[in-house]
């Protein structure tokens, strides 16, 4: 099938350059509206997607981006590749800011958001063991590679429910204890959601501080941040322009599983099944459903 690679920007993030046939387009979905128009077009001949994850001008919080709508309108449009580009802080003395990490691997601390499209009315259980695609993840580490961004590969993201920053503690704990490569406030549920509406995913973590528990950095500074995440967002517009050319115009499936999570994963006989649910999982879940 005909590749198509979404972006979902994050903090700093708000548009990409370069496409041919760029428009921003409205789509609705059955959860909602997404955070903002999607930026559509082709680049080296490869369809592309772009969503700032928290709108054009900031405007939703790490607990309100509606995070359903968003994967759901991705899937709609014909995405198959999903690259999520996020700031983090980092618990590593190694993980500098500037740098990047490709996560492989979450801690979900997050309370208040929406994790699942399934529920009553069509149960559904996905694997989570590996949530990103090591295809894709592999084609990020090469394109940041070949931008000239400092990358590392593999990291465990710490999702924090937010707004507030960590208490020096909590930094503590994270990094000491659980093992922590990286600390944001967005990566879950988008990642659990992708794997719904199967798709492959891959996150880019571009680090703009130490978080809180570093002797010689202090607290979140967040005039800092700011400052930090104009330079990365132009890092990530190169290792964005650079994926077409690594990945091609063509998906084959994914050889990770990632396009058939939902094989073995709905629980509820057909018959059982509650129709409204049914017909908002048209886009999520209509590869398995129609069958
Ligand atoms: C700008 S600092 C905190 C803010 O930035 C990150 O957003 P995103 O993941 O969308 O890049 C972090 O998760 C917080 O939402
Ligand atoms: N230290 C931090 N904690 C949570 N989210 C962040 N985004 C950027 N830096 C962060």
């Amino acid at each position: 099938m005909d590749r198509m690679i979404g972006v979902i920007g994050g903090s700093g993030l708000y548009e990409i350059a370069g496409l041919s046939g760029a428009t921003w387009v409205t789509v609705d979905t059955p959860w909602g509206a997404p955070s903002d128009q999607i930026l559509t077009g082709t680049l080296d001949g490869v369809k592309m997607a772009f969503l700032p994850r928290h709108g054009r001008g900031h405007v939703h919080s790490p607990s309100t981006v509606p995070y359903r709508a968003n994967i759901d309108a991705m899937k709609r449009l014909g995405v198959t590749d999903l690259v999520s580009v996020s700031a983090c802080g980092s618990f590593r003395e190694d993980r500098a800011p500037g740098d990047f990490v490709i996560v492989d691997q979450f801690i979900d601390r997050t309370t208040l958001r929406e994790k699942s499209f399934f529920g009553t009315g069509c149960v559904a259980h996905v694997s989570l063991a590996h949530p990103t695609c090591p295809a894709l993840s592999d084609a990020c580490h090469t394109a940041a590679g070949a931008a000239g961004i400092t990358v590392h590969k593999g990291g465990t993201y710490l999702a924090m429910e937010g707004p507030q920053f960590s208490t020096m503690a909590e930094s503590k704990l994270y990094r000491e204890v659980w093992g922590c490569d990286v600390i944001g406030m967005t990566n879950m549920p988008e990642a659990n959601l992708a794997r719904e509406a199967e798709l492959c995913y891959a996150s880019v973590a571009m680090i703009t501080d130490y978080d809180s528990w570093h002797p010689q950095h202090g607290e979140v500074d967040i005039a800092e941040i700011i400052a930090t995440l104009g330079a990365n967002a132009d890092k990530a517009r190169a290792l964005v322009a650079r994926l077409p050319g690594l990945l091609g115009a063509a998906h084959d499936p994914c050889a990770h599983g990632c396009n058939t999570a939902l094989d073995v994963a709905l629980l509820t006989a057909p018959e059982a099944r509650d129709p409204a649910l049914m017909a908002r999982l048209d886009a999520v879940a209509g590869r398995v459903l129609k069958g």
